[in-house]
């Protein structure tokens, strides 16, 4: 058991984060993101535009939902909370821990989200997508880190504190 999933906005830092963090536990560490690249054989921004958000969301559910693993940090997409069967394996498997930035911040530190492959629905707003995902953000967290102000070591810092 004893895994640590990392849930949150995209830009929150769970991949680059998640793997000093991996290796100041002695951990392994796997970002979910490159999973489901990997099973696809294709890139996500390419499952997202051949299968749609609703194709992309249940790829990325049933890879998350089969994700075997010990003594590891899993960093996951910012969608996976939309997985129910995904949350429920995540849950049971590991601590899930959210890290948390106001929208505000993370609106500055995103720049481009086209870039970034964001799961964004059709006349969506960033606003909109953070208000919707927060709310399943704190469903499924066991421990809530608060980014704010903090630079990455800092939020290491809180992390490891916490565990
Ligand atoms: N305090 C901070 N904590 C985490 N990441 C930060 C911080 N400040 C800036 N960043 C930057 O934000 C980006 C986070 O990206 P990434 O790790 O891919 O996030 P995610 O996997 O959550 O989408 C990185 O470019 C990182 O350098
Ligand atoms: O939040 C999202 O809609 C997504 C976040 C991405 O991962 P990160 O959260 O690691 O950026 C990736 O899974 C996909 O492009 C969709
Ligand atoms: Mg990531």
């Amino acid at each position: 058991m004893k895994n640590i999933v990392l849930i949150g906005m995209p830009g929150v830092g769970k991949s680059t984060i998640g793997v000093i963090l991996a290796k100041e536990l002695g951990y392994q560490f796997v970002d979910a993101d490159l999973l489901i690249q990997e099973q696809e054989k294709r890139l996500l921004k390419e499952i997202i535009s051949e299968e749609g958000i609703e194709g992309f969301i249940a790829i990325e559910n049933q890879v998350n939902a089969s994700i075997e693993a010990d003594r590891t940090v899993i960093a996951t997409g910012g969608s996976v909370v939309y997985g129910k069967e995904a949350m429920e394996h995540l849950g049971e498997i590991a601590t899930v821990i959210y890290l948390k930035l106001s929208y505000k911040a993370l609106r500055k530190r995103l720049g481009n989200l086209k870039n970034r492959g964001v799961v964004l629905r059709d006349g969506q707003t960033l606003k909109d997508l953070y208000e919707e995902r927060v709310v399943l953000y704190e469903k499924y967290a066991d421990i809530t880190i608060d980014e704010e102000n903090k630079n990455l070591e800092e939020t290491l810092q809180s992390i490891i504190d916490t565990l």
